[in-house]
């Protein structure tokens, strides 16, 4: 019998010295693209998933999540996740039932290759490989984090600026600029929220130019509680390293620098945006959250390493900083090889270790001074969570993913893990250096977790939503954990259908947040509807400038 694909014997190369040579939909043979990577590219719902267990009814809210996933073939075949357009789930729980909810962000970028049908932007924050029809728009594909402000989500990526979205029928209302306030060309995928005062204290980095010009420019802003930016102060880093989350306590922002470097040079000749540079070392810069001045910025230095994602920080009795955060021992991002050096390869990513450090830092230090660790927690994971309602805090439990080798893989069924080897989950303890593991078989890894607070001021006193990668299966579980009892298993478990990809971050929001918002943003509401950006961002405008309008 005739094989299926000898009815199309003239099929187009697909990719001809690594750049999409057809119009065919049909992505690359990479690791990027297969097995558990290959993109999903589905928009949709489901009423009422499958659950074993029985989901506490007293969870009432959305939880939001975001995957990178290329909706159509990227122009190059050697494309990274990290590339791939945002796309949002929203598990909405209710009365112990859970709905779910699929939909891409339209950014312009997506827009733009809809039309087409076909990608029109090329390597990951490389503007010099894209098609020339998209010159001047916006590239950023919003897949890095989503949070609820003030009755919308938004959805963002720290190349450009955040879109927003309806937290309900997750419809993309466009870009935001906070009613024309905030017009950096980047903004980070890690804004934080101070619980106290209700503000949101976010930055960009490489805010100079385009945004995606090797820049070192940072900005840093304050928006109040009622949506009024209170702080802008610029400031200046010694090189255009990634700063891609931060920590505040109750005076200060911490901006992590890790040595992977941009280079408008290697940019212009169609390189990598970044490149690691193993002998530079780790950055902190440090800021006064309030009436921060341009020279008021202190940058601490610390031995080569590669920052992961941030827990707490707050201020001890010395008015010193106390900063935790995951820390791996090398370059995480093998696909960031250092200039002129091959990529590494995951494999030898999912050797490197990644500890929880705490340090303490003294914000009124000079610039330049060495610092070491205070302490480290002797832990190997990563994507770090604490109970929100303690940022800016002292606080005791947090929560991460983590890399257990000594468990079991299956790796016949498995292949190499797909995003890394994350395969437990873990609950730990400061003060007790308690260890509260939980590991679900060996076919299976994690992603980040969320906590849910339950009606209680105690802090952990509630549950603990992460997605489960069937690896074998191809297919997505949701477990719902007791949150102090980690290691006791889930209470229950969500089943979805089918896979999603893996994402980065994700938020819960209580339903009577999102309810009191919706009120308040109806067309005759107190606030009205949320307003999209109206104008082109001011590098747009000097573009214009030069070449006319597009
Ligand atoms: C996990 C970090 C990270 C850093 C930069 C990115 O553009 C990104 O895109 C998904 C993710
Ligand atoms: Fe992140």
């Amino acid at each position: 019998m005739a094989h299926l694909h000898s009815f199309c014997p003239e099929e187009p190369a697909n990719y001809v010295d690594g750049k999409k040579s057809s119009s065919q939909i049909k992505y690359p043979e990479t690791g990027f693209f297969k097995g558990f990577n290959k993109p999903t590219r589905f928009e949709g719902d489901i009423f009422d998933l499958e659950v074993s267990g029985t989901i506490p009814d007293d969870i009432n809210g959305t939880f939001y999540r975001i995957q990178p996933d290329h909706r159509f073939p990227p122009l190059f075949e050697e494309d990274i996740h990290f590339n791939g357009d945002g796309a949002i789930s929203a598990f909405r729980f209710e009365n112990g039932h859970v709905d779910f909810r699929q939909r891409y962000v339209q950014t312009e970028r997506f827009k733009h290759e809809t039309a087409a049908r076909k990608s029109l932007f090329g390597k990951y924050r490389n503007l010099y490989t894209d098609n020339e029809a998209v010159k001047g728009i916006i590239r950023t594909a919003s897949n890095t984090n989503v949070v609820f402000w003030r009755g919308m989500l938004l959805a963002m990526k720290e190349d450009g600026p955040p879109f927003a979205m309806d937290p309900t029928t997750l419809e993309t209302l466009g870009r935001y600029d906070f009613d024309g306030q905030v017009l950096s060309p980047t903004f980070t995928a890690h804004p934080k929220f101070d619980p106290i005062t209700g503000e949101m204290v976010c930055f960009g980095y490489e805010a100079g130019g385009n945004g995606n010009d090797g820049s070192c420019d940072i900005v840093v802003y304050t928006i109040d509680k009622n949506g009024k930016k209170t702080e802008e102060t610029w400031y200046k880093a010694p090189f255009c390293g990634i700063i891609h989350d931060c920590g505040i306590s109750e005076n200060y922002l911490v901006l992590p620098m890790t040595p992977l470097k941009c280079s408008h040079d290697r940019l212009k000749k169609g390189g990598n945006h970044w490149a690691w540079d193993p002998d530079e070392d780790q950055m902190y810069g440090i800021v006064p959250r309030r009436g921060g001045k341009p020279d008021d910025i202190v940058w601490l230095r610390a031995d080569n390493a590669f920052h992961g994602h941030v827990a707490g920080c707050y201020e001890n009795s010395d008015r010193h900083i106390v900063f935790d955060l995951t820390i791996a021992n090398d370059n995480v991002f093998f696909f960031f090889p250092p200039e002129n050096t091959p990529a590494e390869t995951l494999n030898q990513r999912n050797k490197l270790t990644s500890d929880t450090f705490r340090w303490i830092f003294d914000p009124k230090a000079k610039s330049n001074t060495r610092v070491e660790p205070a302490e480290v927690f002797g832990i190997n994971g990563e994507f770090s969570r604490i109970d929100d309602r303690l940022v800016t805090k002292p606080y005791n439990h947090f929560w991460q993913v983590q890399i257990e080798p000594t468990r079991p893989y299956d790796f016949a069924k498995c292949g190499s893990p797909a995003g890394g080897f994350f395969n437990a989950i873990g609950h730990f303890q400061w003060d007790s250096r308690a260890k509260d593991v939980y590991w679900a078989g060996p076919t299976t890894t994690f992603q980040e977790p969320v906590f849910v607070p339950r009606n209680s001021d105690t802090e952990g006193d509630g549950y603990l939503i992460v997605l489960l990668n069937h690896l074998d299966e191809l297919r997505n579980d949701i477990l719902i954990l007791d949150a102090l009892h980690v290691a006791k298993g889930p209470l229950a478990v969500i089943h979805l259908p089918f896979k999603l990809r893996l994402g980065l971050h994700g938020n819960f929001v209580d339903q009577r947040e999102i309810d009191n918002w919706r009120d308040l943003r109806k067309e005759d509401g107190e606030l009205g509807p949320v307003k999209p950006a109206e104008k082109p961002l001011p590098w747009q405008q000097a573009l214009e400038k030069v070449n006319g309008a597009p």
